[in-house]
């Protein structure tokens, strides 16, 4: 990446700008969005472990689109063995689908439903569907009311060996909205809409070496932390993230020793081990020096943050980003752009920076898949609650073993917001769409820098400072003014 001209101070992602380049790569279907951290994911995006954001679900779909999600650290070892046993069990191509028997009431389906983007359940009985309920179909019933008894029986049922392109001229065809794949005993398997069909090729799925979902977790820095990094390999984890508020302390430091010395005792397979956050490239080398193979940048970036009001602490993102990744890169190690997002653009510019992977939690905290119940407020807009790692919610859940006395001090340190709102798009409400448009976005970047993969882009874009108003231009008017 270059500058137009040398900034004088740094920089957020709505200080900057791209210009195009000419450019012979003439589709953006023709980009390779591989990650370039070494994990080499298929798309350079990653879920941040908040646990208002990650979990199994949001996990086993971004995968299947080829990102990863990281499951949080303050999840007990064996509820995390759980969550990864069940990515691990999930269908690489079919969605997984809400299931129901039917004698489920109506009211617990309807609850059920929101959960996924497909918009029904799938009624099984003795593991094979027999019916589908939509909620316009359940409406006006009673609650207690059986599932069997709103339950649509028009099933379109196809073989698993049915390809997604196949299944999108079905369903296309005969004016219909899901298949529902079965194996070879009738057992129900999964589901594809015509969107998911599309999606499934489009996207390659982040798989392990056996070819199931991949899956990331989190570990914190205090505790037995390589008695829980050996569980957490033990149970199939993809990436272990050790992650802390300041990584560029002491602690961090024997931590991640700890951790790396886990992961090298185990000669079948070397799983990338990601460490953060810092924001200069001191703190990256000392990462990198102590065995991170990805350094995660960002201190107070984060919608839920409030380290920076808190402690004038922490970087403009796109510089930090910058700096620590040529530090990265010198010591042949990737960075994580961690936090700050909100649009694709920042995406982009992250990658331009030279970020192998962007982490997002916030803007993903309001889709049907993150871990929190769809909530409805009084003019009927849909939302999920969120709130931040560091937030005196947090804190409260990650001592709820501690002493009164030192929970009581852990409070005092809250760095983070309780709650707040995060709306689902209503034209984008699952995760998935999410993807849609950002890799979208990210695709055309690199056309118009002339790149074809994001190595080529982090070396091609050509960068520009801009003002309040250059950014203001940029933002799109849906109304007159
Ligand atoms: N990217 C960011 O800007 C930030 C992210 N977070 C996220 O919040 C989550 C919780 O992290 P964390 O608060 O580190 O909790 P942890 O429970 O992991 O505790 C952090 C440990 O580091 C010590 N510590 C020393 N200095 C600091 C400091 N300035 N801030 C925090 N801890 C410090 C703490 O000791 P003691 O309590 O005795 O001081 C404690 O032992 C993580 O997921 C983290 O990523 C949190 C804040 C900023
Ligand atoms: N200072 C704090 N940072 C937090 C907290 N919870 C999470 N985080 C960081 O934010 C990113 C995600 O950023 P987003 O803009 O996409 O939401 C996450 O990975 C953490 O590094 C917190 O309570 N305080």
């Amino acid at each position: 990446m270059r500058f137009l001209t040398p900034p004088v101070h740094d920089l957020t992602y709505n200080d900057v700008f791209m210009v195009p380049n000419r450019s012979a790569v003439t589709s953006r279907h023709d980009v390779d969005l591989t990650s370039t951290d070494g994990a080499a994911t298929p798309l350079p995006l990653v879920v941040a472990n908040m646990t208002a954001v990650s979990g199994r679900r949001m996990a086993e779909t971004v995968a299947r689109r080829g990102a990863v999600a990281i499951i949080p650290q303050d999840l007990p070892t064996d509820v995390v063995g759980e969550a990864i046993a069940r990515v691990k069990g999930a269908d690489v191509v079919f969605d997984t689908p809400v299931r129901v028997s039917p004698h489920t009431t109506v009211g617990e389906t309807l609850s059920l439903i929101p959960k996924r983007s497909h918009g029904l359940a799938v009624v099984v009985e003795d593991s094979r569907p027999v019916g589908v309920v939509r909620p316009g179909a359940a409406a006006g019933s009673d609650r207690f009311t059986q599932a069997h008894e709103v339950m649509g029986t028009d099933l379109v049922t196809v073989p698993t060996s049915t390809t997604p392109r196949e299944i999108f001229e079905l369903l296309t065809s005969s004016h219909q909205d899901v298949a529902v794949a079965v194996d070879d005993d009738g057992r129900l398997v999964g589901v594809m809409t015509p969107r998911g069909a599309l999606r499934a090729g489009l996207y390659t799925p982040a798989t392990d070496p056996s070819g199931r979902l991949q899956v990331g977790v989190a570990v914190g820095i205090n505790g037995d932390v390589a008695g829980r990094a050996e569980r957490l390999l033990d149970a199939g984890a993809d990436l272990l993230v050790v992650d802390t508020a300041h990584g560029h302390q002491e602690k961090m430091l024997s931590a991640l020793a700890a951790v790396t010395a886990v992961r090298d005792a185990r000669a079948e397979r070397r799983v990338p081990v990601v460490a953060g956050n810092v924001v200069t490239a001191e703190g990256t080398r000392d990462l990198a020096a102590a065995g991170a193979d990805i350094v995660k940048v960002g201190v107070g970036p984060g919608a839920m943050c409030t380290t920076r009001m808190q402690t004038g602490v922490g970087r403009p993102q796109f510089s930090a980003v910058l700096e620590c990744a040529e530090a990265a890169r010198a010591e042949g190690r990737a960075v994580w752009a961690d936090g700050g997002v909100k649009h694709p653009r920042d995406i982009a510019l992250a990658l331009a920076a030279g970020a192998g992977s962007v982490m997002i939690g916030s803007w993903f905290a309001g889709t049907h898949e993150s871990t929190g119940d769809l909530l409805t407020d009084a003019s009927g807009r849909s939302y999920k609650e969120s709130f931040g790692m560091a937030s005196a919610r947090a804190v409260r859940n990650r001592t709820k073993d501690s002493s009164g006395y030192e929970r009581a001090r852990a409070a005092l340190f809250e760095e983070g917001i309780s709650s707040s709102r995060m709306y689902l798009d209503p034209d984008r409400p699952g995760v998935e769409d999410l993807l849609d448009f950002i890799t979208s976005g990210v695709r055309s970047s690199c056309t118009y820098a002339g790149a074809r993969d994001l190595t080529e882009f982090a070396e091609l874009a050509v960068v520009g400072v801009q003002s309040s108003s250059g950014y203001e231009e940029g933002r799109p008017v849906h109304s007159s003014w």
